[in-house]
């Protein structure tokens, strides 16, 4: 998700302080309903001085050590025990004094040895140790938390500005070497792993860090200001103290290319998104809806209620009868639809999560529309295929709200199941600004642009974008008509 919540606290000591109190309360959190939970440290000076505040926090010992796994986001390529190593600085600020923290649980980068004597060697072997934890398909566990701190270059673990390694892809780890910050000789995460992290956390302090910040917010390319490739697929969220934010207004104008909490952007967003709603009042089921998917852990991000209410007010002035929905989650949006239509109205929704259909189905029994919607788990493409092969009466109105680097071909196979004249409706499509970067090395930024290319050279359709701001942030939706081509 490419949405940013920004937090900016007023010196670094306290921003270390809230740091600590936000990781520990997270982990008490987690554990309520997962072990173990894994979380990637940081080395640099917030992000140390955020972990001797975790020492110094009575909250620690509420904490079930034995269910965390403790890896790092990047080191410094020294022998085992240097101080200058990431690893010596965390053990001496926190982990030496973590009695109830398994030996077994903490993940080190490996040091310089006779064994390891290269950082291609030390990378090699940290990606061996991450695989060995990772699910099925993943280079790496899926991190629970990925707290990164920033260089005043923008550079995030050890991929720096300029360097080939921000767009390594396909490999867990890197060797970096000519590192511009001493010493010249490191080992770092790749983003694939780092943008596989359900929640990351980027910490900031210093006016030294100003310009990075803002460039960061707003969305540079990922080579000049590697910290803007720094997202989680649930949050991500950036901690910051007031000093570093002294260049970063971004959402201020309608240009904002992220949402920015507490430099003022999605708050004020917010706060017209909630004054809107006076027009999209949630009934108790569309309350229902959201509470759900919230208490059964999904991504946060379904629709607000004003893009709910505008789906449900295009599906009304298409007059649509069939709705078909790719990316059901909870069922947010799928309420929105199904409350738009006649009573022998029907929405088919495709989910490829059994879970999240889960959620759904419930919710749909609980609201009274589960005659009119109907879930089809699956891979989407794979469920479209089977739409056309069953010759089904076409659709009025698509909503496609799934996985980006999918949308050129979704959009292919749409066109086969619906009316002339239908409306297909795509959500996510700028990005938080990605979209005009066309070396952007996020391949969701690279689906949406092969999608919008799709539309351009295919007759059958017409098209519109329009860039939103609200309590989602920044992003907008693709309005894309069939013609009778
Ligand atoms: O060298 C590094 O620097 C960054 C940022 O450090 P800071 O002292 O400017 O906060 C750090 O995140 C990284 O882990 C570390 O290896």
């Amino acid at each position: 998700m490419s949405r940013r919540d920004v937090v900016v606290h007023p010196d670094a000591t306290v921003l270390a302080d809230a740091v600590a109190a936000r990781l520990l309360t997270r982990l008490l959190d987690l554990q309520s309903h997962r072990s173990p939970v894994h979380v990637v440290l940081t080395g640099g000076t917030v992000g140390i001085a955020s972990l001797a505040a975790v020492a110094r926090s009575p909250l620690r010992d509420a904490v079930d050590w034995t269910g965390v796994h403790l890896w790092w986001g990047d080191e410094r390529f020294l022998p085992d025990g240097h101080a200058a190593r990431n690893e010596t600085q965390a053990r001496e600020a926190l982990l030496d004094g973590l009695d109830a923290l398994p030996a077994a649980n903490v993940h080190p980068i490996p040091a310089l040895s006779q064994d390891v004597p290269t950082p291609e060697a030390a990378a090699a072997a940290y990606a061996r140790t991450l695989a060995s934890f990772a699910p099925p398909g993943l280079l790496a566990p899926r991190f629970d938390v990925a707290l990164f701190g920033m260089g005043p270059d923008g550079h995030v673990a050890s991929l720096f500005p300029g360097h080939d390694t921000v767009h390594v892809t396909g490999v867990a780890t890197v060797a970096v070497h000519d590192s511009p910050k001493p010493p010249p000789l490191r080992v770092s995460l790749t983003f694939d792993v780092v943008r596989a992290s359900r929640e990351v956390w980027v910490v900031a302090a210093g006016a030294e860090k100003a310009a990075a910040v803002a460039s960061a917010l707003s969305g540079a390319p990922v080579a000049e200001t590697p910290a803007a490739g720094a997202l989680g697929t649930e949050r991500t969220l950036w901690l910051v103290d007031a000093a570093a934010t002294t260049e970063a207004a971004p959402g201020a104008a309608g240009d904002a290319p992220t949402s920015v909490e507490g430099a003022g952007a999605v708050e004020g967003w917010s706060a017209v998104d909630a004054w809107f709603e006076q027009l999209a009042p949630q009934d108790v089921a569309l309350v229902d809806a959201a509470r759900s998917a919230r208490e059964a852990d999904l991504p946060d991000i379904a629709v607000s209620p004003l893009q709910g209410k505008f789906l449900h007010l295009l599906a009304q002035a298409v007059g649509a009868r069939r709705v078909l929905e790719l990316g059901t989650l909870g069922g947010y949006s799928t309420l929105w639809l199904a409350r738009a239509l006649p009573p022998d109205g029907t929405v088919a929704t495709l989910e490829v999560s059994p879970e999240h259909a889960r959620v759904a189905r419930e919710t749909f029994v609980r609201a009274g529309v589960d005659d009119q919607v109907e879930v089809l788990v699956g891979p989407a493409a794979q469920t479209l295929d089977r739409l056309a092969a069953d010759g089904i009466e076409p659709f009025d109105l698509v909503f496609v709200d799934a996985d980006k680097q999918t949308l050129a071909q979704y959009l292919d196979q749409v066109a086969g199941l619906v009316r002339p004249g239908a409306l297909v409706v795509v959500d996510n499509v700028v990005r938080g600004g990605a979209v005009v970067d066309a070396q952007h090395p996020d391949d969701r930024v690279q689906g949406v642009r092969r999608f919008v290319e799709r539309v351009v050279e295919d007759p059958r359709w017409d098209a519109t974008a329009l860039q939103t701001v609200g309590s989602k942030g920044y992003d907008g939706f693709a309005l894309v008509r069939r013609t009778t081509a």
